[in-house]
């Protein structure tokens, strides 16, 4: 029987690994590359086991996981092994004529005792890609992976104790009550993915403590397609990133799409090509997406599709077997903005379109609502492009794909306003889990006697003109002109 985590065992924890924070064990080079190179073991060594648990957990195939979690996630482990030395290294900052004769840099300090609180729908990817940016800053690290990918849950517990030093890196399993006991200790970062519901609740329990976070939200991301278009391709994007990713169980997934009303049926017709193309007649049977994660999510997706004025919208699937936790890909086309379907992030199969009369109102729509994760647009027009990506706000925008900015780790990875805040993926994740410490060395040379009591007028219009780097006023101070 496996032992129940109580508060006891929480506060043991924290003090255990701060006690090797404390002691340096995490700090050095050698101990943080260590570490990146065992989590790169446990990719080698195990991908075949995470494909299956990810099978086990959400029916995920193959392709998805073994690209979108385990490949993504050595990438992000090499570029650390790869960059670490330069993050590590102190960035030099200029001096001003205020503290000369001074030098200055910004020392990236490691922050502590660290908390990842991740999510069930990329259970690796959204699990080990915050502890990669945990253990290169030098922190020690507790990961509490979501309780509703339980094989995935179990998985990382065995692989990261088996791995990795446990005296910094430990894995504590379970649900809301294991969470809140973990919430109620003292850390030096959260770092928390899931709903925005949730995320709520983690910033109150950090605020006590006045713990920083990064929250790591969702939202309803939408996609506007222009007319101007190349349409095939912009359908295939679109279910790549919509029903190829987790059967829309993604953060950054398509919410809903924005077109016009002239437009759409060109845009239903080739989705509907497209989406049979790719699942076949009966995509209930494909093995080529994911089912929904469990009967909760598949109630609250059910409920959406059932809705008055909505289930009479559907021109597409609309198939479900809750056996099998299983939906097929739906297309609704113009329902109510009041409905569940558009007022919830949908996280699943289904993919309204909203018809308006032109694009300006398409934009509106999407700066009138929350602020979403992401924010897709269609288009060749180069106009367009660039006013999409200056008048849209949104954690992240990509024109003409989707998804894939996610794989740029030269890009913050992180929402604004509801879809959260903070941000990571490779120097980014670095800089989440770092202080960044402002060091000045002066030595006791040119040691100024105008900062000194007694106070003068000379005094105060030679430190003003200091301040101020006013070459010209410092002259006529010390040549004693008015
Ligand atoms: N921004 C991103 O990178 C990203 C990635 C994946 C998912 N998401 C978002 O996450 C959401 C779906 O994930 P989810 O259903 O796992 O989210 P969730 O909020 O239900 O759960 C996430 C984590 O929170 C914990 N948790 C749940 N209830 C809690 C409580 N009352 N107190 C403390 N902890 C609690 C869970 O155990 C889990 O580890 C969607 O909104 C999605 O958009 C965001």
């Amino acid at each position: 029987m496996t032992k129940v985590f109580q508060a006891a065992d929480a506060t043991d924890l924290v003090t255990d690994l701060r006690r090797s924070f404390d002691a340096g064990v995490t700090r050095g080079y050698e101990w943080r590359v260590t570490q990146l190179k065992k989590l790169l073991l446990i990719c080698d060594n195990h991908e075949p086991e995470i494909v299956s648990a990810l099978h086990d957990d959400l029916g995920k195939p193959e392709l998805e996981s073994s690209v979108y979690e385990v490949a993504l996630l050595r990438n992000s482990i090499n570029l650390a092994l790869k960059q670490l030395k330069d993050w590590m290294a102190p960035d030099k900052a200029k001096t001003s004529l205020t503290t000369f004769p001074a030098s200055a840099e910004i020392v990236s300090e490691p922050l502590g005792v660290v908390l990842v609180i991740s999510a069930w729908n990329y259970p690796f990817l959204l699990s080990i890609d915050p502890v990669i940016g945990a253990i290169s800053s030098g922190n020690a690290v507790v990961l509490k992976p979501s309780e509703l990918a339980p094989a995935s849950s179990s998985l990382l517990a065995k692989l990261l104790e088996q791995y990795l030093d446990s005296s910094a890196v430990r894995v504590v399993e379970g649900a809301v009550t294991e969470t809140t006991l973990l919430l109620e200790q003292k850390w030096d970062k959260i770092f928390y993915t899931g709903s925005s519901r949730i995320g709520r609740i983690i910033m109150m329990a950090a605020a006590k403590h006045l713990t920083p976070v990064v929250l790591e939200l969702g939202g309803k991301s939408p996609v506007v397609i222009d007319s101007d278009t190349n349409l095939k391709i912009t359908v295939k994007r679109i279910i790549a990133g919509k029903w190829g990713c987790n059967n829309g169980q993604a953060c950054i997934s398509p919410d809903y799409i924005l077109t016009t009303k002239q437009f759409s049926p060109k845009v239903i017709d080739v989705l509907k090509q497209e989406l049979e193309a790719f699942y076949g007649k009966n995509p209930m049977e494909s093995k080529d997406m994911s089912r929904i994660v469990n009967l909760d999510h598949f109630d609250r997706l059910s409920k959406m599709l059932e809705e008055k004025e909505v289930s009479d919208k559907i021109v597409y699937g609309g198939q479900k077997n809750r056996d099998k936790l299983k939906i097929a890909p739906t297309i609704l086309v113009d329902v109510p903005f009041d409905s569940q379907i558009m007022s919830e992030e949908i996280f699943g199969p289904l993919l309204p379109i909203i018809t308006l009369h032109n694009l300006e109102e398409c934009f509106d729509v999407i700066r009138s609502r929350p602020k979403p994760l992401a924010a897709y647009l269609f288009t060749q027009n180069q106009k367009l492009k660039e006013r999409f990506a200056m008048t849209v706000s949104a954690g992240g925008i990509v024109i003409n794909d989707i998804a894939v900015h996610l794989a740029v780790p030269t890009l913050p990875f992180g929402g604004v306003g509801e879809s959260g805040m903070g941000s990571y993926h490779g120097k980014f994740s670095f800089d989440a889990f770092s202080h960044k410490k402002a060091v000045l060395y002066k030595s006791f040379v040119g040691d100024a006697a105008i900062r000194y009591p007694p106070y003068s007028r000379g005094k105060l219009r030679l430190l003003k003109a200091l301040v101020n780097s006013n070459i010209l006023e410092i002259f006529r101070v010390l040549l004693g002109l008015s």
